[in-house]
């Protein structure tokens, strides 16, 4: 499968670019950043630090695009929304791991799923997070709506841009489901001052940044005298490049639609 790597310079680009590398059946047809890019013209592969492979990062989107099956996208939300756009007039997939989306983003990307691409996103591509969605699910229903209060913790790095994660949202959306809520009713997504008392059956968010943290996810479960605790810890950025590989190749032959990790990795509804 032929794939566009969207944003090649950047630090899950770099990591993209090897494990394409690495994976059977998947091959780097091109690799793009911004207009004006200091990235532009270097070889992809030595940025990724796996030696020369010969594709030179360039901005011609149309040309990168012209003979690939997908483009696999952890970018920024605008140029996620526009990828979409080009990838339903093509018939593409596109993989999209951009988070931070407002509502009008994740429509606009839905729209395009309508209208042509095979579109796989999510706030996690790794196995370990969807998994644990499945679990903070699981975990959520069985403990009804309030008796126990649900908070979600993250920490990155000190370069990443928006708050609460993809992965909390995901994980926060995971709980609601559980509970059978909708999220945007229940979130608390910061707090500060004097808040009052927490309110019963609110799901809250609270995010840390610094340093190199590649990304720490708990759900915190607090009951009257116990705390369940399920929780992610990713070392390497590799498990979210794999996962967005496998969603690419899974994709390959499925409809036009909008698809999610659950999808791919067959952890269900
Ligand atoms: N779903 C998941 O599993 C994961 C999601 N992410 C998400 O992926 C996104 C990127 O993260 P990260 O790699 O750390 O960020 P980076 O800033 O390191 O990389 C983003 C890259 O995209 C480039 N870019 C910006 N505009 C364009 C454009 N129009 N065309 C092509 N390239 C462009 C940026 O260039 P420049 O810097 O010059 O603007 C940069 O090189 C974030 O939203 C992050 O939250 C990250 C890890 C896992
Ligand atoms: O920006 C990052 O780095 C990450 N972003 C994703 C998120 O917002 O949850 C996934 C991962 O945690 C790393």
């Amino acid at each position: 499968m032929k794939l566009v790597v969207l944003g090649a310079a950047g630090r899950m680009g770099r990591t993209l670019v090897k494990v394409i590398a690495e994976t059977e059946g998947a091959s780097l047809h091109a690799a793009l950043e911004r207009g004006g890019s200091p990235a532009l013209g270097g070889d992809a592969g030595l940025l990724a630090g796996i030696g020369e492979n010969g594709v030179a990062i360039g901005d011609d989107v149309d040309a990168a695009l012209d003979g690939a099956d997908g483009i696999v996208d952890f970018t920024a939300p605008a140029v996620s929304v526009e990828m979409a756009r080009r990838a339903a007039e093509r018939r593409l997939v596109h993989v999209v791991g951009t988070t931070g989306c407002e509502a009008a983003d994740d429509a606009a990307i839905r729209k395009a799923a309508d209208d042509g691409a095979t579109i796989v996103k999510s706030g996690n591509m790794s196995l370990g997070v969807n998994l644990l969605a499945v679990l903070v699910e699981k975990a959520a229903r069985a403990l009804g709506p309030d008796a126990f209060d649900i908070e979600v913790l993250e920490m990155h790095h000190r370069h990443k841009v928006d708050a609460p994660s993809g992965t909390a949202l995901l994980l926060g959306e995971a709980a609601a489901r559980g509970r059978g809520v909708a999220l945007d009713d229940r979130a608390v997504r910061v707090r500060d001052g004097i808040t009052g008392a927490r309110d019963a059956g609110t799901i809250g968010f609270a995010t840390l940044r610094g340093g190199s943290v590649v990304g720490e996810h708990s759900v915190i479960l607090a009951g009257e005298g116990e705390r369940i605790e399920l929780s992610h810890a990713a070392g390497d950025r590799a498990i979210f490049a794999r996962g967005a590989v496998k969603a690419a190749l899974w994709a390959k032959d499925r409809p036009a639609g909008l698809y999610t990790m659950r999808d791919v990795l067959g952890l269900g509804d």
